[in-house]
């Protein structure tokens, strides 16, 4: 029999969730164990956000000589040095990673616990190193990891997914990217704006989790400019000696092969339940395993165990989680009385140039809806990035905020500026009551809320100006 270790919270995964998660247990008085196999960084600085982010950069600069065209300025002979490009992803990755590990350094002694845990009964851990943890109290943070179905995992070497996409050596010359959500999109354009020749495949007709069809039709325009995009199609992967070929075929007659030096499947992440054995955590789950919990505590049931990021398969982004770390960190620290947290405006962002979002509620019954075009947008059509569009959506009768959908030049400034509005409940006339600089991209946003306050009896502010100005 091993060594037997207490304490009050254990925090299963070193993620960002587990970490915040262990970081507000600490402060709120318990004691703590952080357990994970490897500590060797978080999902988002290792494989995630920021590698992604450091390819779609070098990505953005290749567009950007290659379009300067119309600007007066020819730039010859572009050539993009693959090898250079993925280097400097994975240098500048492994420096974020390498801060995230220094962060575990900064852990109290004896609270890093390296080693895969398992339940064996509530509050009782079994640890692969042949120890047992005894705890008051369960945060489960362990994550997601792509899913890889038979078919794509038997084309071997010529299969990637987002773990293993930026070690590559070199750029691929054709590459299929099979999945059309977040990581498909951005990926997918990053490597077609690095020369890489690309077709995006998905079975499902709609990309990206847009919820407004016009928009969507957008970004379906703006992505097929970029790439060989064929959605709504079944596809069938076969092992070839160089590659692989891919059959597709969908409803609208779109059916063919072709052969590619490398897939990329951006299928989807599931939860990473290993062999936790929930059954022995005695929490009820639904029938993809992920436990029942309450996302205003984090908590299972009336049980003593908390759920944090990824794994609680809730909106697995990067803020989430450590929203997510921190509300079941302090709740398991309070145990047994959880303090129900407000929760942030659903909010997320792909980033795409233009980058794609949605936040708040969706284009729905008794909402009112306003419309910006950036295909004529006057700032945007300074910087040649006047392509885009994005529906605001706000609750009648008074013009509050709800929700948007957009695919829009600086959208993520945009996106943010939407998301702090709805989340505090702000009307359309309230935000034209703020200034709007001139000429900037954010001023677009006037046609939108004008729009709605048309529509709703709390018109435009009287000490508001109702012209526009040339290029707004
Ligand atoms: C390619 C990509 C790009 C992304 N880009 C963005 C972005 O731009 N913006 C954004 O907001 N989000 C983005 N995300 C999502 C974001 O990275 C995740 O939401 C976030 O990293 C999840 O953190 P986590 O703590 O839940 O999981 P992780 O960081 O994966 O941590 C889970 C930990 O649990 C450990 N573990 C697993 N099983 C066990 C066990 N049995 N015992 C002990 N430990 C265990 C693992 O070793 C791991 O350290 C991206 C994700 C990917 C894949
Ligand atoms: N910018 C960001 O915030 C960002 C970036 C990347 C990832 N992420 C996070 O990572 C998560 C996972 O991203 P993802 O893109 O892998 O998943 P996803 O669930 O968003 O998209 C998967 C896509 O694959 C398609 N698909 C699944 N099986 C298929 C098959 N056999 N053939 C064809 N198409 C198939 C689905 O229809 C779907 O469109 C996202 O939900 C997001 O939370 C966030």
């Amino acid at each position: 029999m091993g060594e037997t270790l207490r304490c009050e919270v254990a925090v299963i995964g070193a993620g960002t969730a587990g970490l915040a998660a262990e970081r507000a247990a600490r402060a709120n008085g318990a004691s703590t164990l952080l357990i994970d196999p490897a500590f060797s960084g978080t999902t988002c600085a290792t494989v995630g956000c920021m590698p992604s982010k450091l390819l779609i950069a070098a990505a953005r600069r290749a567009h950007a000589v290659r379009t300067a065209g119309p600007f007066g300025i020819e730039v010859g002979g572009i050539a993009i040095d693959g090898p250079a490009v993925l280097q400097r992803v994975r240098d500048e990755r492994d420096r974020f990673a390498r801060l995230t590990r220094q962060s575990f350094e900064d852990l109290p002694p004896g609270i890093a616990i390296k080693a895969c845990a398992r339940f064996t009964a509530p509050g009782r851990l079994a640890l692969d190193d042949g120890r047992e943890v005894e705890a008051d109290r369960v945060v489960i943070a362990t994550g997601s990891s792509p899913v890889l179905p038979p078919a794509f995992a038997a084309l071997g070497e010529s299969v990637r997914t987002s773990d293993t996409i930026f070690e590559m050596d070199d750029l691929p010359r054709r590459l299929a990217v099979v999945g059309s959500g977040a990581i498909g999109l951005e990926l997918a354009q990053a490597f077609a704006h690095l020369g890489v020749e690309t077709t995006l495949f998905d079975r499902a007709e709609h990309m990206g989790g847009l919820r407004c069809a016009r928009v969507h039709e957008r970004l379906h325009a703006i992505i097929a400019k970029d790439l060989d995009l064929r959605l709504g199609v079944e596809v069938t992967p076969h092992a070839e000696d160089d590659g692989a070929r891919i059959e597709w075929s969908g409803g609208q007659g779109d059916v063919g092969e072709a052969h590619f030096d490398l897939v990329l499947a951006a299928l989807g992440r599931s939860p990473q339940l290993g062999d936790l054995d929930l059954d022995a955590a005695g929490i009820a789950y639904d029938e993809k395993g992920i436990p029942l919990h309450d996302r205003r505590t984090m908590r299972c049931g009336d049980s003593a165990v908390f759920l944090a990021g990824d794994f609680a398969a809730d909106l697995p982004l990067l803020h989430e989680a450590s929203h997510d770390g921190a509300i079941a960190g302090r709740n398991a620290a309070a145990f047994p009385a959880p303090v129900a947290a407000e929760r942030h405006v659903p909010f997320s962002m792909i980033f795409t140039e233009p980058t794609v979002a949605t936040i708040g509620a969706a284009q729905g019954e008794g909402a009112v809806t306003g419309t910006t075009d950036f295909d004529d947008q006057g700032r945007a059509r300074v910087e040649g990035r006047n392509a885009g569009l994005l529906t605001l959506h706000a609750a009648a009768p008074d013009g509050r905020l709800i929700g948007a959908d957009m695919v829009a030049p600086a959208g993520e400034h945009l996106a943010h500026m939407l998301a702090w509005a709805i989340q505090q409940g702000r009307t359309a006339s309230e935000l034209l009551s703020m200034p709007f600089y001139h000429p900037t991209i954010e001023e677009g946003l006037k046609n939108a809320l004008r729009t709605i306050c048309q529509a709703t009896p709390i018109d435009l502010p009287q000490d508001q100006d109702a012209g526009t100005p040339p290029g707004a």
